[in-house]
């Protein structure tokens, strides 16, 4: 079955002097889900959103909030961000103590889990959670950041997740780096939700619309 094709601005490279306005606009241009980055300045080298966030932006769409902790540990903090609204909440599998327990802990908050992985970690980090997720994000950059370069060895690691998901109902989500140029790279491996910061709010809510199109159409080809 092929998955269907999935676009998730960012909000990361949003104006956060007005996010809920941005929201709103990547809403009606096109977006498939909202990506939110939540970093804790402990696992990754920044700090941006909490839950408080989360809750005050819920109202500005009913779109899904697919939510990324960059934080360890974790497991303080999921019911919060699962009570402020998010929909899908990855976690790393880098960022421990016990991935196990926070993947049942999100399940049990009654969200979508995913697990997400560095470019420099191996899948078999997840191989024993395949069963207990909806998601697998792999990173194509080093999280704490928006605007880097991909990284595109990582692509070799998402033909070897597709394969090891087999005919599991899981996504295989990509984030970091992605534009119209890298997304048929990472559509063709096997990845069907993309994550895309500054390529999505690049020229302001005007080309939103454009930006997105543009990123499914090269995926779309690729597939
Ligand atoms: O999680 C992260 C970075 O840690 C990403 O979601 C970035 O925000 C993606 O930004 P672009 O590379 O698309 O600009």
């Amino acid at each position: 079955m092929t998955r269907p094709l999935l676009i998730a601005p960012s909000i990361l490279a949003a104006d956060f002097s007005k996010l809920g306005e941005e929201i709103r606009a990547v809403d009606g241009a096109g977006a498939d889900w909202i990506h939110i980055d939540a970093m804790d300045g402990h696992f990754v080298p920044n700090i941006t959103i909490g839950p408080d966030v989360v809750k005050a932006l819920r109202p500005h769409t009913r779109k899904v909030f697919d939510v990324h902790l960059m934080i360890a540990p974790v497991d303080p903090y999921l019911e919060a961000f699962a009570k402020a609204g998010a929909d899908i909440i990855s976690i790393h599998a880098e960022a421990g103590p016990h991935l196990h327990r926070s993947l049942q802990t999100i399940r049990a908050l009654g969200k979508k889990a995913g697990v997400v992985l560095n470019p420099g970690t191996h899948e078999s980090a997840i191989e024993p959670v395949l069963d207990m997720v909806d998601l697998v994000l792999l990173m194509t950059v080093n999280p704490g950041f928006g605007g880097q370069a991909f990284i595109g060895s990582v692509c070799d690691k998402v033909r070897r997740v597709k394969a090891m998901i087999g005919d599991r109902d899981i996504d295989i989500e990509i984030d970091g780096g992605v534009t119209a140029e890298t997304a048929p790279l990472v559509a063709a491996a096997g990845a069907n939700a993309l994550v895309a910061g500054s390529a999505t709010f690049k020229g302001g809510p005007s080309a939103y619309a454009a930006n997105m199109a543009a990123i499914r159409e090269a995926a779309a080809r690729a597939r």
